[in-house]
Parts: structure tokens; C-alpha cells; sequence
């Protein structure tokens, strides 16, 4: 695949690398530097971007203008943003997930499940941890959790809790950020029951877990039409595509 990468940073800088194994070529790299540039670039294989939300109007931008498929996993987006990047599925194939791990694909599709026996007599409570230098809070990863867990919205998300806040309340769902060091991301789903506990965790021990699956989410997406497609009609097929 010939690929623009959007994002040169930790995420950019290895999977150039892991392209330039896998036989892929890089034909342009734009970070916010050079991010301007983006507006003249031809239309390309694939376009990979693993950046910010401020730069999201460029790569809108190039993707309606030249119909390049986008595989995105920046987070940090707001909603509005998020139904930006879904609509540039009117022009171009996109997919765009908070994590391109097969593992929290997988864990997400497995809490829908334990959350729908196990509620309402648990309480939810999920913590992430990241490195120092991640930008967002929570992350993207617990977010999507957080919504295989309450796929309806009936609960309130409490961030962190100090003072006298009371009791939990039995709508609540706890999510909690901490951050230190090179933790590649490890994200914990805890049920709490009468005497009884269940943890989930999923750890990536290496970002190159998120630049194997964005490049594997990329070889599927090529083949698709138009449109917004998930990671999981991507890794599991669940339109029949193919
Ligand atoms: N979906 C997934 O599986 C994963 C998602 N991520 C997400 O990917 C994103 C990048 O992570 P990471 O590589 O660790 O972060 P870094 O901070 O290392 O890199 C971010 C890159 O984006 C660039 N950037 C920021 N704003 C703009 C802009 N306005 N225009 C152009 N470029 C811009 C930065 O440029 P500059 O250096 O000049 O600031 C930098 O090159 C984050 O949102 C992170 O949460 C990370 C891992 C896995
Ligand atoms: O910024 C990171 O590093 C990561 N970001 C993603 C997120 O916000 O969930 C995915 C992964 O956890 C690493």
C-alpha cells in the first residue's frame, strides 16, 4: 500500500517503520509542522492518522477532496468531531477505533455479554493507565469499554472521586485515569458484587499491538466501499462483506 501517515510521533514514527517491513511505502508525512501541506497531497493507498483532533479539519479535508480511505485512531474527540470523522465515510471507506488491539476488540465484545448478567446487582467501576506523555483523559480505549458496558447510556460517569462525595450511587459507572512512565495501556474493568469481585484487564505491552492491527484494519478497509465501517466489521465481518 502506498500510505499518507497523519501523525508523527510515537504512533507515526513506528508505523513507518513496521509499513516499511511489511513491503508498504510512505508517501507523505505530516505532523503539525507541515500539517498545511496535506491541502496539495495527492490521493494515496491509504491514509493513517494517529495524531490530534486540531488536526482533524486537514485530514477532512483531504479525504473529501481526494477520496483517500482514512484509518483514524486519534482520540480525544469530541462528539461532534467523532460525527465528523463517521460522515467522511460519504466520500471515502473509513474506520476509526480507539484501540486497533484484537485484544480489547474482543474484550469489548465479551462485557457486553457480562454486563448484560451481571447488571444491575455489580457496580461498574474501569481504570486506565498510560504513560506520561498521553495528552487525553480517559482514554479512548475506556470510553469505547465504557459504552460495550452501557450501550444504552443509563449511566452516569463519575471521573476520579475526592471529599466528602457520598456513597456510590447505584447508577454510577467510576473511571479513573492514572498516568506514569512508558505503560504502552492497560485498561481494568471491575465488577463489584455482594462478596464477590470479577476483573478484566486487557495490557498492551508494546504500541506495536495498535500499529500491526491499524496496518491489518488498513488491508481490510482498501477492499470495502464508501462508508463508516467499524473495527469490528472490519476483524469479525459483521455486515457480510466478505
Ligand atoms: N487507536 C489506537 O489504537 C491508538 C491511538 N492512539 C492515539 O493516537 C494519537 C497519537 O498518539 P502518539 O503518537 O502517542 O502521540 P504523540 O504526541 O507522540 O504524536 C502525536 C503527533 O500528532 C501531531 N499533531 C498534533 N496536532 C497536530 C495538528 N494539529 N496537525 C498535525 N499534526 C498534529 C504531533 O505533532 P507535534 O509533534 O508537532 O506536536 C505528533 O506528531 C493519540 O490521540 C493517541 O491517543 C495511540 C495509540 C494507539
Ligand atoms: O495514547 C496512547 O498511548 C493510547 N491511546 C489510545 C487510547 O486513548 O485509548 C489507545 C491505547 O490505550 C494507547
Amino acid at each position: 500500500m502506498n500510505i499518507i501517515l497523519i501523525g508523527t510521533g510515537r504512533m507515526g514514527r513506528l508505523l513507518k517503520e513496521c509499513a516499511l517491513d511489511a513491503g508498504d511505502a510512505v508517501v507523505g508525512e505530516y505532523g503539525r509542522a507541515n500539517i498545511a501541506e496535506l491541502a496539495a497531497a495527492p490521493a494515496a493507498d491509504v491514509a493513517i492518522d494517529f495524531s490530534g483532533p486540531e488536526a482533524l479539519p486537514a485530514v477532512a479535508a483531504y479525504v473529501a477532496r481526494t477520496g483517500t480511505p482514512l484509518v483514524s485512531g486519534t482520540t480525544g474527540y469530541t462528539a461532534g468531531e467523532k460525527a465528523a470523522v463517521a460522515a467522511l465515510g460519504e466520500h471515502a471507506p473509513v474506520v476509526w477505533s480507539a484501540n486497533y488491539s484484537l485484544g480489547v476488540a474482543v474484550l469489548a465484545r465479551a462485557l457486553r455479554l457480562v454486563t448484560a448478567a451481571l447488571r444491575p446487582d455489580f457496580d461498574i467501576e474501569v481504570t486506565e493507565t498510560h504513560h506520561n506523555r498521553k495528552k487525553d483523559a480517559p482514554s479512548g480505549t475506556a470510553k469505547l469499554l465504557v459504552e460495550a458496558l452501557d450501550p444504552a447510556g443509563e449511566l452516569t460517569p463519575v471521573y476520579g472521586r475526592e471529599g466528602l462525595c457520598g456513597e456510590r450511587r447505584p447508577d454510577e459507572i467510576g473511571i479513573h485515569a492514572l498516568r506514569g512512565g512508558t505503560v504502552a495501556g492497560t485498561h481494568s474493568v471491575h465488577f463489584f458484587g455482594p462478596d464477590e469481585e470479577l476483573e478484566f484487564t486487557h495490557r498492551a505491552t508494546s504500541r506495536r499491538i495498535f500499529v500491526l492491527g491499524a496496518l491489518k484494519a488498513a488491508r481490510a478497509l482498501v477492499r470495502e466501499p464508501k462508508g463508516f465501517h467499524s473495527l469490528d466489521d472490519l476483524l469479525f465481518n459483521t455486515n457480510g462483506t466478505h
